[in-house]
């Protein structure tokens, strides 16, 4: 166990240890910590290998300390390996980092198979300069739903939480950090993002790019590309075991059609989707939804509402509620007049449960059937939600929502899709293994 002292004793760390362990000579953090020459906070090297132990970071940790090492220490944690070798910087603190660094995909190069591919030698789609959006991607060929786009891994996140806690010049300090110390050409594809905002360049790819993993900001940069629609024709979602955005399309596009995602909850009214995109992405919607004539987002507005109206009625189980197969059908039909595609998942879930409550085995199966087959693009295989409907779909009788209506109420618990979105708010980025 080494002090903490000067950045300079991580050199003399033996450099036959193996690989997992083994740190590059950290000359270059301090040399970049003397040249940050404004900057007069508390700054030492985490040069104790105990403390490290056993994570698989390929620099030595390089970290602003609070008052104590622990939990006001937030440092950068740079891992070449990861990713299929393409690496990730991630800012975060001392305890996060070894719950990240000893999961799965960082232990274990077989998690990441199925990550950062396809790799095209013929993308089924262009970059191109779009006037007023910077770049985008336009289809070259027609593609369908459920065609897998690209999967990825994030090359930078932030714990935010953390972030909050530091002024600017630290951030900025740790950012230049994080992304000096990935592999150049990662470095490279990073600093090729855009930038909307302008001032640091760092950290505006990070406000303009990242994804909110909760409470971390991740750029996930293939993603990225993909310009927003209220409406879009692909979907993105993270699944944690991996560490990755699987990106996929959910509606026939033909090519010369720009691919898009929808940065935003898609039940926002026009007011709402307006304040979000210019508050939060700086530009203004220009998507068919948000540029249709006032008619007919009223009109839509008009269902969003009643579509939260509905599901209000349908999550209510106590003895006296008044919902039904049919609000759940009218529900579905409301999904499609707002050309909800795979959020249409939920609505294929309100039916599956309301037949299932009354034993009706085979609709409750063509629902769950239906919401299970959207799932796999909009939560992903893996999702406890979709799991609940693929169980439902194969044994019905076996479900907890099975004659719900004729059980006393209390004694069981069912999952609406409601339940689902709180669910998602607290989840940790990574599961303690
Ligand atoms: C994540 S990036 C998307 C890709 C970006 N256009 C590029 O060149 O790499 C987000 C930025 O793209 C632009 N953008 C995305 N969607 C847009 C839209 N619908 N209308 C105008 N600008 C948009 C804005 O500048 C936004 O800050």
């Amino acid at each position: 166990d080494s002090s903490d002292g000067k950045g300079s004793e991580a050199c003399l760390l033996p450099r036959n240890i193996p690989l997992a362990l083994q740190w590059a000579c950290d000359t270059d953090a301090e040399h970049f910590y003397r040249e940050a020459d404004n900057y007069d906070g508390p700054v030492r090297f985490l040069t104790s290998r105990s403390r490290i132990q056993p994570y698989s970071w390929t620099y030595q940790p390089f970290c602003l300390f609070g008052d104590s090492i622990g939990s006001s220490t937030i440092c950068v944690w740079t891992d070449h390996n990861f990713g299929g070798g393409r690496g990730i910087s991630i800012v975060a603190d001392v305890e996060d980092a070894k719950t990240i660094g000893t999961s799965g995909p960082f232990r274990n190069s077989d998690y990441l198979k199925e990550s950062n591919v396809p790799s095209y030698t013929y993308p089924p789609f262009e970059q191109r300069a779009l006037p007023g959006k910077g770049f985008g991607l336009i289809a070259n060929t027609t593609l369908h739903l459920g065609n897998r786009l690209f999967a990825h891994t994030p090359v930078f996140a932030v714990q935010d939480s953390r972030a909050a806690e530091l002024t600017e010049n630290d951030l900025e300090l740790l950012y230049e950090l994080g992304i000096k110390r990935l592999p150049e050409k990662t470095r490279k594809i990073y600093m090729d993002l855009h930038g909307h905002f302008g001032g640091h360049a760092i950290s505006d790819r990070l406000v303009t790019n990242a994804f909110d993993l909760n409470d971390y900001s991740a750029v996930f940069p293939e993603t990225s590309r993909l310009n927003h629609d209220c409406r879009p024709n692909a979907h993105y979602y993270f699944e944690k075991s991996t560490f990755t955005h699987y990106v996929h399309i959910i509606r026939t596009v033909l090519p010369g059609e720009e691919l898009t995602i929808s940065y935003i909850s898609p039940y926002l009214n026009h007011k709402q989707r307006e304040i979000r995109i210019k508050g939060q992405w700086g530009f203004k919607c220009d998507c068919k939804l948000c540029t249709s004539p006032p008619m007919f987002t009223k009109a839509s507005d008009e269902r969003l509402a009643l579509i939260f109206d509905l599901e209000e009625e349908l999550d209510d189980l106590s003895l006296n509620r008044t919902a039904s197969p049919d609000i759940a059908l009218q529900l579905i039909s409301l999904y499609e007049q707002e050309r909800f595609v795979t959020p249409a998942a939920e609505a294929y879930t309100y039916a599956a449960l309301e037949y299932s409550y009354i034993g009706n085995k085979p609709m409750a199966q063509k629902y769950a059937a239906k919401a299970h087959e959207l799932n796999l693009i909009w939560r992903g295989p893996t999702n406890k939600y979709s799991r609940g409907m693929r169980n439902l779909m194969l044994e019905p009788e076996n479900h907890p929502s099975w004659l719900y209506s004729e059980k006393p109420r209390g004694d069981i618990t069912i999952h609406t899709p409601n339940d689902e979105k709180e669910d998602e708010k607290n989840e940790p980025m990574v599961d303690a293994e």
